[in-house]
């Protein structure tokens, strides 16, 4: 791929970690990717697809893609390479001419807009009015494209019963607290739609929390803070892909380069970022089976009845690590930290975070000393609190061991859960609600993955120091 580094600017769904992939996962999804080769367009699929590109290219003077066609796949509507594709060829371009930007909002309802009114929103706004104006809408073949009611599949739209599946993991407290941001928002714009009834008189919440959906799977971060790209926006997502979505500010499109060769009737999948299953299932609503980037946040506190509590939160502050608050819980006050698959203890690989680790430390200092000790070791080298191994061996080993008892409660926590699942694929079921089911499952599964992995990374840690010896299942 070349690419000027100065004029492109990746599309980003959310901000990317930068963890690096393992090369055989990508070799195993390419073939998986290969064997999409057998979805191909089913045939009303390809009336309405045959109309889209010459509609889009017509409306942008351009051509868009000569290499690409739009059919049906087991992810829904997808992009398929309808000749051969060689890396590195650029296999479509949509200018910006042809996006809907917030700037598309009608400058009399954008005039009545507040700052608390989000991109997001604005940009559902915009869906709502061209929905509105059926087939008089310069968008109309876009519009009737996208995604009807019943066809996502984001927690925020799960029932009750269907959200107490994932209730061990984030997603659950993420889910309610989008829920209570999108009713805030629609409060928000409520008096501002009210003054054109002509247009938004029967939109109801329903209505403002579909197209919030439609806008946050299927838009990109942009220039103009977030933009809905007609065609590209059938790619799907591969999370091992090299393939990302460009956008060049100087010639004013997005554009996609093939990481791959396709051959003709394949599938074409692209990367969204790196995302876990957490962030793919509340705004895009799917799950993937084994994802790498899964992660889980463990929410550790300092215990109301340890006598150190004041002078630990203090020290804790003054080191930048700060209590949070949780609003939703009377009783939760604590630090967050997030832990991704942690590979092996002896040196290669990702291990527990060091501010985790540095937090266990202070949480289990049992005298005023040995905390005023930590500050002065931290004063005497970079600054950051309990960054090294404590001296004393035995309360080092205690630390993690406090760490150790936590992963082991949630690792419970989670197999229960996992447990209630089963069976994922009960015929007597209905299809959303087993395929649902499916993605719970798999983000249970992934984050207990991910425990597991933060498990043995410990054990294998507090048996080496214990011992001297390495820890008789540790990796080689
Ligand atoms: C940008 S759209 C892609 C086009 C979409 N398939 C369609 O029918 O319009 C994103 C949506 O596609 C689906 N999707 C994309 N990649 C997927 C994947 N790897 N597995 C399952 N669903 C996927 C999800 O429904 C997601 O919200």
């Amino acid at each position: 791929m070349s690419q000027d580094s100065r004029r492109w600017k990746k599309h980003t769904k959310r901000t990317d970690n930068t963890e690096k992939e393992r090369k055989h996962e990508t070799v195993a999804n390419s073939k998986k990717a290969r064997d999409e080769k057998t979805l191909l367009p089913s045939r009303d699929v390809v009336s309405t697809c045959n109309e889209f590109l010459p509609w889009l290219q017509q409306k942008a003077g351009i051509e868009i893609s000569s290499v690409l066609t739009i059919g049906n796949s087991i992810y829904g509507r997808s992009l398929f390479a309808s000749k051969f594709i060689q890396a590195g060829d650029c296999i479509l371009k949509v200018p910006f001419s042809v996006q809907l930007t917030p700037d598309n909002v009608l400058p009399e309802i954008r005039s009545l807009l507040g700052d608390n009114v989000g991109n997001v929103a604005r940009l559902a706004i915009v869906l709502l009015v061209e929905r509105k104006m059926g087939e008089d809408s310069g968008w109309a073949p876009y519009i009737s494209s996208l995604p009807q009611a019943g066809e996502l599949h984001s927690t925020i739209f799960w029932s009750k019963k269907e959200l107490e599946m994932v209730r061990q993991s984030p997603v659950y407290k993420e889910t309610i607290n989008q829920q209570t941001q999108i009713e805030k928002e629609f409060l928000a714009i409520r008096p501002a739609l009210d003054r054109f009834p002509q247009i938004f008189e029967d939109i109801t919440f329903k209505d403002f929390l579909h197209a919030y959906a439609v806008v946050g799977s299927r838009a990109w971060g942009s220039s103009k803070g977030l933009s809905l790209i007609p065609f590209a926006d059938f790619l799907n997502h591969d999370g091992y892909s090299e393939a990302l979505l460009l956008g060049d500010e100087h010639k004013q499109v997005s554009e996609v380069i093939a990481d791959r060769d396709y051959d003709p009737g394949e599938q074409v999948l692209i990367r969204y970022g790196k995302f876990s299953n957490s962030t793919l299932l509340v705004d895009f609503g799917f799950t993937i089976s084994y994802n790498t980037y899964d992660q889980v946040q463990i929410w550790v506190s300092i215990p109301e009845h340890d006598p150190l509590r004041i002078m630990k939160l203090e020290l804790l502050d003054k080191h930048r690590m700060q209590t949070i608050t949780n609003t939703n819980d009377v009783d939760s006050s604590g630090h967050s930290f997030i832990i991704k698959e942690v590979r092996s203890s002896r040196g290669k690989g990702k291990g527990i975070p060091q501010s985790l680790r540095a937090f266990v430390r202070v949480l289990s200092a049992s005298s005023p000393q040995e905390l005023k000790d930590l500050e002065m070791e931290a004063a005497k080298n970079d600054g950051r609190l309990a960054r090294r191994p404590l001296k004393d061996m035995s309360r080092e080993i205690q630390a993690h061991q406090i760490l150790l008892s936590q992963i082991v409660h949630l690792i419970q926590e989670y197999d229960a859960s996992i447990k209630r699942l089963r069976p994922v694929n009960l015929p007597s079921i209905d299809r959303q609600l087993s395929l649902r089911r499916r993605m719970a499952h798999d983000l249970l599964t992934g984050e207990l993955r991910v425990l597991k992995s933060a498990y043995a990374w410990l054990t294998s840690y507090c048996y080496t120091l214990s011992t001297g010896n390495v820890h008789p299942s540790a990796p080689g």
